[in-house]
């Protein structure tokens, strides 16, 4: 198994470019299925295994798609089936999304049951709530989901018990190319909801309000083929705003966008991090104390579930007691074990983590549970006494491209170690290369 080894006491210093965002594309990708005509060209899509996984579905699909230099190249003309298999599903609940194109595009769609995965149960019933509004039967067995109806789903409004996320999405894909209009409730307002509307549109939807609660969509009978470049990934940006910070560092984060950040650039700066917004991106620095703060996960725009891991490995090494609370994922802190092995004092109550600051971490041995906590304990590693080795890096393969390379060039001493036949050098220029085969052969 792949390891990243870790030296501590670095401070990092320089410029980090983000990729395009995980969860802006996956959708994205997802809704290219409902252009029965034409082309879809979308570019700064990120060489994520989650990208590959969503990539071999659709091909799976009969759908013909090529990836070259972040530019992905999707044309649905072609759709052959409505499946999505439970070894496509299982990798990669994303795949769920497939969903509401499908039911949108053919009337039908059997896709395997996501299942849960480490953070939580992550239940679906909101998608399904959704379609059954806009009349579609489902039928659940033999592991899969089939959802059906008979001629086109039909607008509907639908309020979302949970601002959810993939549901929000799910619907508004399905609802495009539904007869009459729908208006989804308590939606989620996520960037990445108003980059799927924006990518809808492009293809002939009409969808209004993406971004706030409620979102119109007016069914429309035909949608084609567009070009569209993807969001930058907030939560990679995130992610190098804390490596900054932890090693007392000065970071540009090139593209990274001020607005979807407010929470994230408030927090640190409450941490006493001086967080510079400019135009192309987001500088942070770090010279004094951090300064411990309180922490709560919510929906957009509160905290955000997918920082929580890599806020509270800055927490540990602040000055003070932190409670971090989670109130989007029922199990998202498996991160605080592996924290213990490397000397924090942690202690979970319920839904809250009382993380105790000033902790002198040490390097060891500990593994990434979700691909958030993988990036939190290599950013530990920037900050512990020795060496961290950080394994289970399918995890943080799924969300960051070139992770240990974007670190090195900003200074850290850190790399990539396969364990196996092929030399250290291999592995890295391997990762270092990571791309898809031109036509997914
Ligand atoms: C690919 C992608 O975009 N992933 C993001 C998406 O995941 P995802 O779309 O799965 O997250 P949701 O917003 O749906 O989940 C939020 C909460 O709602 C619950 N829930 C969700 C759907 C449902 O039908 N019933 C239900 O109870 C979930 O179990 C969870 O507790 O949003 C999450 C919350 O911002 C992020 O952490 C993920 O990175
Ligand atoms: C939980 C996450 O992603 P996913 O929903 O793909 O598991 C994440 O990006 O932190």
């Amino acid at each position: 198994m792949d390891k990243i080894i870790v030296r501590g006491g670095k401070a990092l210093a320089g410029n980090v470019k983000v990729s395009g965002a995980k969860n802006a594309v996956l959708p994205i990708i997802a809704a290219s299925i409902l252009a029965e005509e034409g082309t879809c060209v979308i570019s700064d899509v990120p060489a994520l295994d989650d990208v590959r996984t969503i990539c071999d579905l659709l091909k799976s699909m009969g759908i013909s798609l090529t990836y070259d230099h972040e530019v992905l190249t999707v044309n649905a003309s072609q759709l052959t089936s409505v499946e999505a298999s439970y070894e496509l599903v299982r990798k990669m609940r994303a795949s769920f999304l497939v969903m509401g194109p499908l039911l949108a595009r053919k009337g039908r769609a059997r896709v395997a049951l996501p299942g849960g995965c480490a953070i939580g149960t992550r239940p679906i019933d909101q998608h399904l709530k959704g379609f059954e509004a806009m009349g579609a039967k489902i039928e659940i067995g033999q592991g899969f989901i089939e959802a059906s109806v008979e001629g086109r789903l039909k607008g509907a409004k639908i309020y979302l018990d949970i601002a959810s996320v993939g549901a929000t999405e799910n619907i508004m894909m399905a609802a495009a190319l539904a007869e009459g209009t729908t208006v989804i409730e308590n939606a989620a307002e996520e960037p990445e909801i108003v980059d799927l509307a924006n990518f809808l549109n492009r293809m002939g939807a009409k969808i209004r309000g993406a971004g706030t609660g409620s979102i119109r969509i007016e069914g429309v009978d035909k949608m084609t083929g567009c070009t569209h470049c993807v969001i930058p990934d907030r939560i990679e940006a995130g992610t190098f705003m804390v490596a900054a910070a932890i090693t007392g560092g000065d970071v540009f984060v090139e593209g990274a966008i001020c607005d979807h950040l407010k929470s994230v650039t408030a927090k640190l700066r409450e941490m006493g991090v001086d967080v510079d917004e400019q135009e192309n991106g987001i500088r942070v620095r770090r010279t004094g104390p951090l300064k411990a703060v309180d922490l709560k996960t919510l929906p957009y725009p509160g905290f955000p579930t997918d920082m929580q891991s890599q806020m509270m490995a800055l927490l540990l090494v602040s000055e003070g007691t932190s409670i971090v609370t989670e109130t989007v994922f029922e199990n998202r802190f498996m991160h605080v074990e592996e924290f213990r092995r490397m000397n924090a004092n942690i202690k979970i109550e319920g839904r809250s983590a009382i993380v105790e600051g000033g902790s002198k971490l040490t390097g060891s041995k500990v593994a990434a549970t979700d691909l958030r906590a993988g990036a939190a304990l290599v950013l530990a590693g920037l900050v512990s006494e020795g060496e961290t080795e950080v394994s289970a890096l399918h995890h943080i393969d799924r969300g960051y491209v070139n992770f240990t390379e974007k670190l090195q060039a900003l200074g850290a001493d850190v790399e990539r170690y396969v364990p196996s036949t092929k030399s250290r050098e291999a592995a890295v220029t391997e990762t270092v290369k990571v791309s898809f085969s031109p036509n997914f052969a």
